[in-house]
């Protein structure tokens, strides 16, 4: 699969009048795991929601700037969000299964989008849960509740979800933040794999994670990117003195 690029221009996001972030400029590579870093509050969640419009669920909030999707501009008028959305998929913080059986959580955005046919549903649900390392552990029990599942379990689940609806983008904002260590590593070994066929972007406040998981790091900070680069680069050889402090734990 030819997954793709992401690039943002100018992008301005605005609350009501306080102003979350500024002038992002930030091309996103296809194939290829970007991690967002930095302290609490800097932007890091209004940046990753601005790629698959989020943001303007809220109320009062101003998008100024584009996003560029395939060459293509998500703010644009004539953009169709629920296709973007399902183009775009998100993994939250918190592992989030819906009430309903393992099997119907992966075939609920397939039968949305229209597809009927029990085989057809059948071998989504299969493939989802195979591509999220999900498959061995629940495939003797597809009806069972998901809500049943462990944290870790719930979160691959969520990812097999978003897979399920064929998606090129995969946002992360924190998934491993509720995890114990085991699924956490889990979860990681999950990331590397679907690289190959996804753009992954994924904020973390950890940074060995980030140093493990990803190829690019951005770091923002107080609504701004400061620093953008080959993750390795970044973490061994950063070059704004902002970067060093943060990553060194001067602050944080
Ligand atoms: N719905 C909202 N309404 C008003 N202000 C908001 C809203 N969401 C975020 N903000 C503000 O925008 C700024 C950036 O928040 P954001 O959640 O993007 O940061 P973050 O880096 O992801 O932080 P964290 O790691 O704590 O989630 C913060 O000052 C936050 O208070």
């Amino acid at each position: 699969m030819n997954s793709i690029k992401i690039r943002s221009h100018n992008l301005n996001v605005f609350y009501g009048p306080f102003q979350a972030l500024y002038d992002i400029n930030m091309d996103i590579e296809s194939n290829k795991v970007t991690a967002l870093i930095g302290p609490s509050g800097c932007g890091k969640s209004t940046f990753l929601r601005s790629i698959n419009r989020l943001n303007e669920l809220i109320d009062g909030v101003r998008i100024e700037g584009q996003i560029y999707i395939d060459e293509k501009p998500i703010y644009a008028r004539d953009v169709d969000v629920v296709a973007l959305r399902k183009k775009v998929g998100m993994v939250f913080q918190k592992p989030s299964a819906f009430p309903m059986s393992i099997y119907e959580n992966v075939a609920y955005g397939p039968r949305i989008h229209g597809i009927k046919d029990r085989r057809v549903l059948d071998e989504i649900v299969e493939k989802s849960l195979k591509a999220a390392n999900l498959w061995n552990e629940v495939k003797d029990r597809l009806k069972a509740p998901a809500t049943g599942l462990s944290g870790g379990q719930q979160q691959r689940l969520v990812i097999a979800r978003v897979l399920a609806v064929n998606p090129e983008v995969i946002l992360m904002d924190e998934p491993a933040s509720a995890l114990d260590p085991i699924s956490t590593a889990k979860l990681e070994e999950l990331i590397a794999e679907l690289r190959c066929n996804y753009t992954i972007v994924i904020v973390t406040h950890n940074m060995q994670q980030a140093a493990r998981v990803s190829d690019y790091t951005g770091f923002f900070l107080n609504g701004r990117l400061i620093e953008y680069n080959r993750t390795e680069e970044l973490f061994v050889n950063p070059r704004d003195k902002r970067t060093e402090d943060y990553i060194t734990g001067r602050f944080g």
